[in-house]
């Protein structure tokens, strides 16, 4: 199959607005891949923190982008994992260090360059659900369907709060909704393909809704696969 015809479904949005668990029920559901997108960029970050890079040197965090290499598999439980250069970063990645720091190299143009074609990588047979901030602006522009999700910054903040109480990582509310504005502002105000709708996306705002309805809503706009 030509890869310009292999279905994608995008879904991009602000942190905590619930990317990442939509499209992983949605890719389940319609028996597609799923690409995390947000995930390169932490690689990326986190790469960068273990050789000691400064945030600030465009010139090695670009090689660093080049140069690391991203796995995703799911482990016994089924549960994804992300290797970054072999080593299982599963949990480190999903700091809000990581995201801070994914969200800072995120605004370099050659970074974005880098990954680029890696993400176009994932179009394979039968389709593809990508989520990010540039899946249906930059990436693939051409997707079939593409969602914008939203949640009030609030919200947001709660649901990353009772995540991370989970798994037991000590936090504040306030210190977590200080950390989602400002990479809101930072990813929607950067030069190069900024956090925002395309103009074909259908914005589903998520406050107060529960995951299920959310993933009906999105597979109700693949024909065929709603309820
Ligand atoms: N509609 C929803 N209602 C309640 N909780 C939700 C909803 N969607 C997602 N969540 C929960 O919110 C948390 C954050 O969701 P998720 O990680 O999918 O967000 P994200 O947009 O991918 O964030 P990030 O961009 O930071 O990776 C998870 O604990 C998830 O279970
Ligand atoms: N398509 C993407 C995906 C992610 N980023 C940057 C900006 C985010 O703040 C950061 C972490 O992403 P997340 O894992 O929270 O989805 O990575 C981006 O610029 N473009």
């Amino acid at each position: 199959m030509p890869e310009s015809t292999i279905p994608v479904l995008t879904i991009d949005g602000p942190s905590g607005s619930g990317k990442g668990t939509i499209s992983r029920a949605v890719a389940a559901r319609l028996g597609w891949h799923y690409l995390d997108s947000g995930a390169l960029y932490r690689a990326v970050g986190v790469a960068a923190g273990w050789a000691d890079l400064d945030l600030d040197d465009a010139g090695a965090l670009v090689r660093c982008a080049f140069d690391t290499v991203v796995g995703f598999r799911d482990d016994a439980a089924g549960e994804p994992r992300v290797l970054v250069n072999g080593h299982d970063a599963t949990d480190e990645l999903r700091t809000e260090t990581a995201g801070a720091a994914a969200s800072a190299i995120a605004a370099i143009p050659e970074v974005r360059s880098a990954l680029k074609e890696r993400q176009r990588a994932f179009r394979q047979a039968p389709g593809l659900v990508a989520d990010g901030r540039d899946m249906g602006t930059v990436i693939f522009p051409d997707a079939g369907w593409k969602v914008f999700l939203t949640a009030s910054a609030e919200e947001r903040a709660e649901r990353r709060y009772k995540q991370l109480k989970d798994k037991g990582v000590s936090v504040t509310l306030d210190g977590l909704l200080r950390e989602i504005l400002a990479r809101d502002a930072r990813d929607a105000s950067r030069a190069v393909a900024p956090l925002r709708p395309a103009e074909d996306a259908v914005r589903i705002d998520t406050t107060g809704q529960g995951i299920e309805a959310v993933v009906e809503r999105v597979l109700a706009l693949v024909p065929g696969h709603g309820a």
